[in-house]
């Protein structure tokens, strides 16, 4: 039995990943497991448990609430990054999307030199995390869904999945049939490795109480009672400390310094100490904790214990864009909710409350599409995409993944029989054009009823960084994504943004937009030109919400910040396990990455638990 000041295993963040730990490591009830997470138990929160509601979460105390630095190529505008600060992490506050990861992009990871990081060792755990419900037949038709398999008992896991969408609505039908009319049909199970072609996917909510299904509810709250595993919420962990002696792999992680009721306070670790804070905050507790570049770590007065430059680069996300198109009369979308307009908020509430119908079902995000470069298929535009692959043979960047980045998008623009970019659909306006988004992206809607069709870059060359900006724990990180700061994501970009005009026009997506009607910002009139789909690369550029990559899992020579078993360098008994150790950000949105990830660290982590006995 755990004491209240030692335990054999401390997990840092109570979120998506650490939450996965937390229950598959103390299912060993002789392992002693000590979750130690910033934000509260908010498993009662309507905000949290309403799909609809992810938006109203952004900027309040369940939100981290970060923001990038002026953007130099998105015209200086400043991008907000909201992060759950509760228990499940960005699990609790995600737009509930269900993306199966391409296997190329995990088989990338080998190739890297992580050995044994490939589809056919990660498609067990990608399997693990979660059960999909069929929906009824009608529904399955309206969805196009005839590519999900007969058989779903493979997906085994906690988390529960559905398909949303209802049969009334006719925009998920029409983004499948689109796509087919532009000749991109689906063409394999996305379940199975690859994705081309439009399809309606799943989400994290369960089928049976239609509400969000996710880390704490999935992963912690069936097995809260388990003696051997502790939950300190509202804990600020402030650094890591570490035994002074060297060992065989380097200094010995032993203890956790946090901040609970403004009060400093120490725990120990006897075997492991996980960090699982995340993106931004694991790179920030190693650096707090002496471990990062000598040149970010000095000017702040924090001793250095390991020396590693690469501690919070290698920043990644999905830059994406989107058009707003005024819809015809009659079409449903969620314009009025977004606005808060109370009247439709009371009707979405009752008919939730009621029968678990309506629009707070779903998120509103949940018909996807991946294509390769559209300009470039069928031979076309040989001349640019020349150009292209020969910039991806010259030496660009700094950091040493990126002769990785480059080999890999030169494949893909090469075979052009993956997507490179991500398309989907939200219903409603996206009000981010022309201003920063600190603001979340209901603030300063216009009337009207709008979709919004989105692009978002699936292999961004461009990375940032993420470093401290002080030694004080509670002081927030510098973000600078460094977006399209490679010239090559703007040509890629800017054409697929173009290609969104495209969809528009077709049918039958076109029958369903007000022709002439209004839009979310004067320069996102862009038809056929791609000068001006550059210029409003910049002007409506944002995030996906998927950073990632910070705390790189890559052999050290190449960047590296953790092994291929979640170790960090030049450390024993300390691990970084969230999505700040994937190397390349996946082409899916990141939490069935972060799940399967995670279920497979626990693996790693109880065989050598076992090891150490
Ligand atoms: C708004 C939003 C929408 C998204 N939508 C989708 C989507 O629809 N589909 C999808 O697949 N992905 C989506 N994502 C991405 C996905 O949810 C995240 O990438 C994933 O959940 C990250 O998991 P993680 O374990 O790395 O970090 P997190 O889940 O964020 O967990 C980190 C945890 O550590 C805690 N923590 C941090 N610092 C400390 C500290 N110092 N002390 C103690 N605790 C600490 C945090 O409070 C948090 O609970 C979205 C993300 C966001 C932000």
């Amino acid at each position: 039995m755990a004491s209240a000041t030692q335990y054999d295993v401390i997990i840092v963040g109570g979120g998506t990943a650490g939450l996965v730990l937390a229950n598959r490591l103390s299912e060993d009830s002789s392992v002693s497991v000590l979750v130690i997470e910033a934000g509260a138990n908010a498993a009662a929160d309507p905000r949290i448990v309403v799909p609809a509601l992810f938006n109203a979460v952004q900027g309040t105390e369940l939100d981290w609430s970060y923001a990038t630095t002026p953007q130099k190529n998105l015209n200086g505008r400043i991008i907000g990054h909201p992060q759950g600060k509760v228990l499940g992490g960005s699990s609790a506050i995600n737009a509930e999307a269900l993306i199966p990861p391409s296997a190329s992009d995990i088989n990338a990871w080998e190739k890297l030199g992580n050995a044994g990081w490939n589809y056919q060792t990660l498609k067990p755990y990608l399997d693990k995390y979660f059960t999909l419900s069929r929906p009824d037949k009608a529904t399955a038709e309206h969805l196009h869904l005839s590519w999900l398999p007969a058989d779903l008992s493979r997906f085994s896991g906690p988390v529960k999945a559905s398909f949303a969408g209802a049969k009334e609505d006719p925009l998920s039908s029409a983004w499948v049939e689109t796509f087919e009319s532009l000749k991109h049909p689906l063409t394999s199970n996305p379940f199975d490795g690859k994705s081309i072609g439009a399809y309606n996917g799943a989400s994290t909510i369960d089928a049976a109480s239609k509400t969000r299904s996710y880390s704490n509810s999935a992963y912690y709250l069936p097995v809260a009672d388990r003696t051997n595993l502790h939950l300190l919420s509202s804990a600020i962990v402030s650094r890591i400390l570490f035994n002074p002696t060297k060992g065989k792999l380097g200094l010995k992680a032993t203890a956790v310094e946090y901040i609970q009721n403004g009060t400093l306070q120490r725990v120990n670790a006897t075997k492991e100490i996980i960090i699982s804070a995340g993106a931004f905050n694991s790179p920030k507790i190693l650096e707090l904790s002496g471990v990062g570049d000598p040149a970010i770590l000095e000017p702040k007065g924090i001793a250095v214990k390991i020396h590693n430059k690469y501690v919070g680069t290698n920043l990644q996300d999905h830059l994406l864009n989107g058009i707003s198109y005024e819809v015809k009369d009659g079409i449903a979308t969620a314009d009025n909710m977004l606005r808060g307009d109370q009247a439709t908020i009371e009707a979405a509430m009752a008919a939730y409350e009621a029968n678990k119908t309506g629009p707070f079902t779903s998120s509103g995000i949940s018909s996807f599409a991946y294509l390769p470069p559209p300009d470039f298929v069928n031979g076309k535009n040989s001349e640019d995409r020349n150009k292209i692959l020969n910039a991806l043979t010259q030496k660009r960047g700094t950091h040493p993944l990126d002769s990785h980045r480059y080999s890999r998008l030169r494949e893909l623009v090469s075979n052009l029989d993956e997507g490179t970019a991500q398309y989907f659909l939200f219903a409603a306006q996206s009000n981010v054009a022309g201003r920063n988004t600190t603001g979340g992206i209901a603030e300063g809607l216009q009337p009207g009823n709008f979709i919004t069709l989105v692009t978002a870059l699936s292999h961004p060359l461009s990375t940032g960084t993420v470093h401290i900006s002080s030694s004080d724990a509670l002081a927030k990180p510098i973000i600078d994504h460094k977006y399209l700061s490679d010239s090559l994501d703007l040509e890629l970009h800017a054409r697929q943004v173009r290609y969104l005009e495209t969809l528009a026009t077709a049918k039958p997506m076109a029958a369903l937009l007000k022709p002439g009607g209004k839009r979310n910002h004067p320069d996102a009139f862009i038809g056929d030109d791609l000068e001006k789909a550059k210029k409003f690369s910049a002007v409506g550029g944002s995030t996906n919400w998927h950073s990632s990559g910070t705390c790189a899992m890559a052999p050290k020579e190449s960047g590296g910040v953790v092994d291929a078993q979640f170790r960090v360098y030049g450390t024993e008994g300390l691990r970084v396990v969230d999505a700040s150790v994937f190397p390349f950000v996946p082409q899916s949105n990141l939490q069935s990455m972060v799940y399967a990830v995670a279920e497979r660290a626990a693996d790693i982590v109880k065989d050598s638990l076992r090891r150490s006995y």
